[in-house]
């Protein structure tokens, strides 16, 4: 229940958050009660996995002050945990996040793929994201350019954005040429064991620039690109991928490969919480 004269929670009216006003939702029911609460409680896991209970704490105010950091350039900075964790939102949507990684050349259905696996996920009721490396490049990454160093740096914000995703419980779909081994692995390295799960387009050169989609082999050829990859830059493919697609035993059509996907997240347990 809404306590009487409250106004907001999170900063937020309370009147405009969709989980307090939809009494049917398993969220609305943990967000009513802490409002109840008055801020001043903390969550704890109910013992049956389901809805967490609250539990009396000091809340932010007061709360001893843990140690300060240095990251990169970042000083004096300090991590905040929240009493609702990963897991508890896994539980929520029935899922595990994680990081489906899938790198290959332009060309090799990276993109296709990505969206065919959300697709089949979603009919299935399962929450995924996609990063793609061409829309990322729209954005967060635009300033950005296709020289070596830049690439890494295009790699490492998208395996940290990803991680976020997988923290949130979402099965997020990083789709990028990715093309160096060493910046793959790192993003691998961000993620507990099992959770990064690689998957190669392995799509020879010729095939990918025969379809061509967007004319840059053409332009690559030409000279009129310089640096792309797998003509003038280098794509070095992976030694130990999760899954390689491409092959006909697997099937070709993008259909088939993100069956293939779907079967192996359902075996490792992450289409449930
Ligand atoms: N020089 C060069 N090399 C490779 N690709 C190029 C280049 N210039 C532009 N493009 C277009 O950018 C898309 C790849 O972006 P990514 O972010 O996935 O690349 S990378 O991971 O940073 O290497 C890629 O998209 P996809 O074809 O979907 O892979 C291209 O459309
Ligand atoms: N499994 C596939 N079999 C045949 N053609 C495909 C397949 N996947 C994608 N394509 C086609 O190949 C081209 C490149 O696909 P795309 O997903 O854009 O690749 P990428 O994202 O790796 O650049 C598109 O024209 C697409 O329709």
């Amino acid at each position: 229940m809404i306590a009487a004269g409250a106004k907001s929670f999170l900063g937020l009216p309370i009147s405009s958050h969709k989980g307090i006003s939809d009494s049917n939702s398993r969220s609305s029911g943990v967000l009513r009660a802490c409002v109840s609460m008055e801020g001043s409680q903390t969550m704890s896991h109910n013992k049956n996995g389901s809805i967490p209970e609250l539990k009396s704490s000091n809340g932010h105010i007061g709360q001893k002050q843990g140690p300060l950091s240095t990251v990169g350039n970042s000083t004096n900075i300090k991590w905040h945990e929240c009493p609702v964790e990963k897991v508890d939102r896994q539980r929520l949507l029935d899922q595990k996040g994680c990081v489906i990684w899938v790198t290959g050349l332009s060309g090799s259905g990276k993109s296709t793929l990505a969206c065919a696996l959300n697709q089949k996920l979603y009919q299935k009721g399962k929450l995924c994201y996609i990063l793609d490396g061409d829309n990322v490049r729209h954005g967060l990454n635009r300033d950005l350019s296709f020289k070596a160093e830049d690439r890494a740096e295009n790699i490492r914000r998208v395996g940290e954005v990803a991680k976020l995703f997988a923290d949130a419980g979402i099965i997020c779909i990083a789709s990028l040429i990715s093309p160096y081994r060493v910046d793959r692995d790192t993003c691998r390295s961000l993620l507990p064991a099992g959770d990064f799960v690689e998957v190669f387009m392995d799509v020879p050169l010729e095939v990918c620039e025969a379809r061509d989609p967007k004319g840059l082999y053409k332009l690559a050829r030409a000279g009129k690109i310089k640096g792309f990859t797998g003509i003038d830059d280098p794509y070095e493919p992976p030694l130990n991928c999760e899954i390689a697609l491409g092959h006909e035993e697997k099937g070709t059509s993008p259909i088939e490969m993100a069956e293939t996907v779907v079967a192996y997240l359902e075996h490792k347990g992450y289409l449930q919480a």
